[in-house]
């Protein structure tokens, strides 16, 4: 089996509910949306063996995976998720709502962009929503969306830039809201990648 990696780094996870978490991120290119505010390019990939991917990530000493994109669904299988469970991994997937997530996920966070409406068909559940806010988006509609334990706004940067407009607003948005919290993209912040 094989998959088209664009990067592997080892990082702390910079956003929503596990910020802080050190992971094992796995870029998988290609994504089927193609949002104006989208900071990463994940058009390059390797195509790579799972056991190539495996010998690269198993000198670190952490086993915390976290898929991402790109939209890591259009590649990632149950499979492969098996494959490194089995291999003691812990999964959490970056996913944009727009395709089922495989079985086997330990973490889902969903992000969506657009069609908020059809996400909770594929996806009945998730452990956080985390939506990229610019100032004057409408606050998401809750009921529509899938069950979540954490409802998060995430304020778009401008690349490695905080946007303070759109922090206030998220901030303001949350304090009427209080269901809803704050993730900011800590990576960006501190200069780790
Ligand atoms: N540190 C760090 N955390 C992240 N969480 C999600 C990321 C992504 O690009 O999907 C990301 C990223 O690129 N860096
Ligand atoms: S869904 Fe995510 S990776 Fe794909 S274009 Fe949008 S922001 Fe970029
Ligand atoms: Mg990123």
């Amino acid at each position: 089996m094989n998959l088209t990696v664009n990067e592997i780094f080892y990082s702390l996870q910079g956003e929503g509910g596990r910020s802080g978490e050190p992971s094992l991120f796995i870029r998988l290119s290609k994504c089927n949306l193609a949002c104006s505010f989208c900071d990463t390019d994940f058009a390059f990939g390797k195509r790579m063996t799972l056991d190539e991917i495996h010998d690269e990530i198993s000198p670190y000493p952490c086993r915390w995976i976290i898929w991402t994109g790109g939209e890591p669904t259009l590649q990632l299988r149950e499979e492969i998720v098996a494959y490194f469970k089995e291999r003691g991994y812990r999964q959490a997937i970056e996913t944009n709502g727009t395709r089922r997530v495989p079985a086997g996920i330990d973490y889902i966070t969903c992000s969506p962009k657009q069609q908020f409406e059809k996400i909770r068909e594929l996806i009945p559940e998730v452990d956080e929503l985390r939506f990229p806010m610019a100032k004057g988006d409408p606050l998401p509609d809750i009921s529509i969306l899938p069950r979540s334990k954490r409802y998060l706004l995430s304020p778009i940067f401008d690349g490695m830039n905080v946007v303070q407009e759109n922090v206030d607003y998220c901030v303001e948005l949350i304090k009427q809201h209080p269901q809803w919290g704050l993730s900011l993209q800590m990576h960006k912040l501190i200069g780790i990648r």
